[in-house]
């Protein structure tokens, strides 16, 4: 029987109780299940874009709103799909493992916020709408299938790329955006994949999730994690030289460096630190803006 299976026979809590759909406890588990960190930082990043971009409020809100859905969409996709193996790892950071929420109900959130992100990604602007579609599927196919595959890697590049394009084309005049923000964007998303993976290699191996990160191992990952992350800087900065550019790849250098260094002691502070150059990026933006170069 596997976890839908067993959400649907009347899984129950940590004190024997059946939860209710809505219960507090379902919930906490369901805020704890999207993935917080990464949908917060993605949401605000992505925000923080559309508000260089020049986009007026109503423009930013519905950005905003359109990202958060769609990253509570992946981050519910991606602890349904993973609800057996997260159980038998006894992994205490996944509420679905610990019973706080059934499997069933994560699912159903998911296909709730992705139909949020349909509308409102759509409202934004059709063309805009169909490119941040594109990226909330590719991260859907990694929940699905790619993150057990070497192509790993895809769906953060392509999902990462699709923000920046999408933030741009829904403003008036469906201008292009530059491709060396979309580069960059996707070239931060190859660094979160490695960060966000370094933590878990061993318990992937374990239950035969062999994404690329996992088959390049712990020394080679946290080795290879500066090498995207300050690309994607130096691509931005290179567009407008000056000092703050200087300044900017020399704190992505330190951040991405420095995880790296930490994450041997404390694994989640590589992610952290892409999180931190991904900000560093938008700060570079806020000041040279996202159109074409
Ligand atoms: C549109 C856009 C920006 C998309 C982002 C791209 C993308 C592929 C995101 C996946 C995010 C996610 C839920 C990772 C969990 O990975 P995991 O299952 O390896 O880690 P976990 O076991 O800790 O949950």
């Amino acid at each position: 029987m596997d976890a839908v299976e067993r959400a649907e026979a009347g899984a129950r809590g940590p004190l024997g109780e059946v939860p209710g759909r809505w219960s507090r406890g379902t919930v906490a588990g369901l805020l704890r299940a999207c993935h917080p960190g990464p949908t917060a930082a993605v949401t605000l990043l992505v925000t923080g874009l559309a508000v260089a971009s020049g986009q007026d409020a109503a423009g930013v809100a519905l950005v905003a709103a359109a990202v958060l859905a769609g990253q509570l969409s992946v981050g519910w996709s991606n602890d349904a799909v993973d609800a057996d193996r997260d159980t038998a790892l006894r992994r205490s950071d996944k509420p679905v493992a610990d019973g706080t929420v059934d499997a069933r109900t994560v699912g159903s959130a998911a296909r709730a916020a992705l139909a949020l992100c349909v509308a409102l990604s759509l409202a934004y602007g059709p063309l805009a709408g169909a490119v941040h579609l594109a990226g909330v599927a590719a991260a859907w196919a990694y929940n699905m299938r790619l993150k057990r595959t070497v192509w790993s890697w895809l769906p953060y590049a392509v999902g990462f790329a699709s923000l920046p394009a999408f933030v741009t084309l829904g403003l008036p005049g469906t201008p292009a955006p530059a491709w060396s923000v979309v580069a960059a964007s996707a070239l931060v998303g190859v660094g979160a994949h490695l960060g966000n993976v370094l933590p878990d290699i061993e318990d992937d191996l374990a239950t035969g999730v062999r994404g690329w990160p996992q088959r390049l191992g712990p020394a080679g990952v946290r080795l290879l994690l500066p090498a995207p992350l300050v690309a994607a800087t130096v691509l931005l900065a290179a567009g407008r030289p000056g000092a703050l550019g200087i300044a900017a790849v020399a704190g992505a250098l330190v951040a991405a460096t420095g995880g790296s260094v930490l994450g041997r002691r404390w694994p989640k502070v590589p992610f952290l630190a892409a999180i931190l150059v991904a900000g560093i990026d938008v700060a570079l933006l806020l000041w040279r803006g996202t159109g074409p170069s």
